[in-house]
């Protein structure tokens, strides 16, 4: 093992940047929190808490990775594509690490070609030596353990020769392949001295061959493809080749509104068939196809279904991305991971989570604003016009569908006003609607798991009363932590109040900022913010915003208090 050194479970934990979740199964066979040895290896096996805070190094046992258990390794399946780079990243290996991305399935490659490529076509193309492509294909074989291998554009006949004999040597669970020849946009990438290599010596090695129409009709000697009848008819011609499976892609059929892919295993012929995506964000739709029935192989599907599987995904990606635009060709990328959209600046918080956002938060509650007769859309309005600098609707006793629009409602006035909006519980609610975070508490969803649902941006709120739980919180990746009862309270049942002695005690526990909740208003929020501890941001408000005729002066007077108060110099965040 690379430089190492010793230090105790204590000292870990005191720096807050490293720190083990001890897998059940370990603990059992005598892996414990104790004597953990940090080194820069990169060899880690044992799952982490939090791996964003281990800042590159990794923790074990005073053993070295390779001596656990197998039990304790965590085998991923893995894809390796064979194919060419695509420079604008709609297609080639581009696509095919996307794809596998996004099925959640490791890719290694190996690249074949490098082509200078973009929206409008290819304008360069340099083939990898023969000699470099068998190194790259030696390097992954020989060392990681590829379940399937999905090939793409293989330029040469060497390298087709290469790949098959270093096939036998390193032989994988299944074979997919893509037999690229033209480009999208009609460029050619393989010539047609590939095609009798490909019939005789690749395709019966492959589990399945995904050509579209222009291929199968190069690969049957530029026979006529324009019915779905005449896929099957190719399907069938190209199955005798010695494939185990084919799927021709009627994508490009004249006169048909679907989609129609025919599937043949030598037994039966499945006609798939979808409504077609209206797009011109289709470059790169075969590989990554081609790559999701490998990804879905890898895991251990069975054929039938990774096929379906994976036109499935293509469709919800192009449907995804039909009005997105990347370049200024006729066809654009499309979206493999579904988000993209989610940065255009009129559905997304431009900034980044800041403390000051705690100054003053606007916790709703349906049932003040029912009994005041307001939506809760007039309330979270009213409340940021009056000054509130962050909101959290806390709607308890509303219908999903109903929670899930007033969401969306509340959503576009707070991110017209620049104020982030969080979700109480529902994390649900909070990925539908996009929201900028959510609040848990701890018997809700844990932390740690509501971070992982909701990526890296979003804002997690955690409630603490104790130092230990303020502790977990910051391991588990929350951005803040809301402590009380500070005072008794109306609005939530059975609370326990810590006190500003409480308060206080997790302020200094704290590497997170705090925000302060139960039953504070004007008249003891300055008394809260006085405590003196630099963690303190703000206070969290219901019923003295909420209960009460008018919220836009309920909340200004607070804000006014706030903001005239010097504080204590940490937590000023003056807005209006
Ligand atoms: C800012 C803030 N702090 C604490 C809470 C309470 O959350 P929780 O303990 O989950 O209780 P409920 O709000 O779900 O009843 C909060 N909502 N916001
Ligand atoms: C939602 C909530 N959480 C609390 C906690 O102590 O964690 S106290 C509370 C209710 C706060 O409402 P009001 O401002 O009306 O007292
Ligand atoms: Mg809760």
């Amino acid at each position: 093992m690379a430089s190492s050194t010793f230090l105790s479970a204590s000292s870990l934990f005191a720096t807050k940047h490293y720190l083990l979740l001890i897998p059940p199964q370990a603990s059992a066979k005598g892996y414990t929190n104790n004597n953990l040895r940090v080194s820069n290896s990169p060899s880690f096996v044992l799952r982490t808490k939090n791996s964003t805070h281990l800042q590159g190094f990794v923790a074990m046992q005073e053993k070295d990775a390779s001596t656990l258990g197998d039990d304790l390794k965590i085998k991923i399946p893995h894809v390796l594509s064979v194919a060419g780079s695509d420079s604008g990243a709609g297609a080639g290996i581009q696509a095919d690490l996307k794809a596998c991305a996004a099925r959640r399935v490791y890719c290694s490659t190996v690249i074949t070609s490098v082509t200078a490529q973009n929206t409008v076509g290819v304008q360069g193309v340099s083939n990898v030596p023969e000699d470099f492509v068998a190194e790259q294909l030696k390097s992954v074989l020989s060392d990681m353990q590829v379940d399937v291998v999905k090939t793409g554009m293989l330029p040469s006949v060497g390298i087709i020769n290469i790949l098959c004999k270093t096939l036998r040597e390193f032989p994988v669970q299944a074979l997919v392949v893509d037999p690229v020849m033209v480009s999208t946009s009609g460029d050619v990438l393989a010539g047609p001295s590939i095609l009798s290599v490909f019939r005789e010596v690749l395709f019966p090695m492959a589990d399945i061959i995904t050509p579209n129409l222009k291929e199968a009709s190069a690969l049957l000697d530029g026979v006529q493809l324009e019915t779905v009848d005449d896929l099957r008819c190719a399907a069938r011609l190209l199955y005798d080749m010695g494939p185990k499976n084919v799927l021709v892609k009627g994508g490009d059929l004249p006169d048909s509104s679907d989609a129609v892919d025919i599937f043949f295993n030598g037994d039966n012929f499945y006609e798939l068939r979808s409504p077609r995506v209206k797009t011109q964000n289709t470059h790169g739709t075969g590989c990554s196809l081609a790559s999701c029935i490998a990804a879905e192989l890898a895991k251990g599907y069975p054929m039938v279904s990774a096929v379906k599987v994976a036109k499935r995904f293509v469709e919800t990606a192009l449907d995804y991305s039909k009005d997105i635009f990347i370049g200024n060709g006729p066809q654009g990328p499309f979206d493999h991971l579904l988000r993209l959209k989610r940065h255009s600046q009129d559905c997304h918080r431009l900034q980044a989570f800041n403390s000051s956002d705690l100054l003053l938060y606007a916790v709703t509650d349906s049932e003040m604003n029912k009994k005041w007769g307001r939506s809760i859309t007039d309330a979270v309005k009213a409340a940021i016009e009056g000054g509130a600098t962050i909101v959290q609707l806390r709607e308890k006793d509303a219908e999903t569908q109903d929670f899930l629009e007033s969401a969306k409602a509340c959503l576009k006035i707070c991110r017209s006003h620049g104020v982030p909006l969080l979700i109480n519980d529902r994390i649900d609610i909070a990925l539908a609607c996009d929201a900028d975070g959510v609040h848990v508490g701890q018997s809700d969803m844990p932390a740690r798991v509501a971070r992982t649902l909701l990526g890296p941006e979003k804002i997690v709120g955690v409630s603490c009363k104790t130092p230990e739980q303020t502790r977990q919180a910051w391991v588990d990746g929350a951005d803040y932590i809301g402590c009380g009862g500070v005072y008794p309270t109306n609005t939530k049942e059975n609370n326990i109040t810590v006190g500003l002695d409480g308060l206080k005690t997790v302020c200094m526990a704290s590497t997170l900022p705090v925000v302060a909740i139960g039953g504070i208003g004007v008249s003891n929020a300055r008394t809260v913010m006085e405590i003196g501890v630099p963690n303190l941001k703000g206070v969290a408000v219901v019923s003295a915003l909420f209960d009460g005729e008018c919220v836009l002066t309920e909340t200004r007077k607070l804000h006014a208090m706030l903001s005239e108060s010097n504080i204590d110099g940490y937590t000023q965040k003056l807005i209006i």
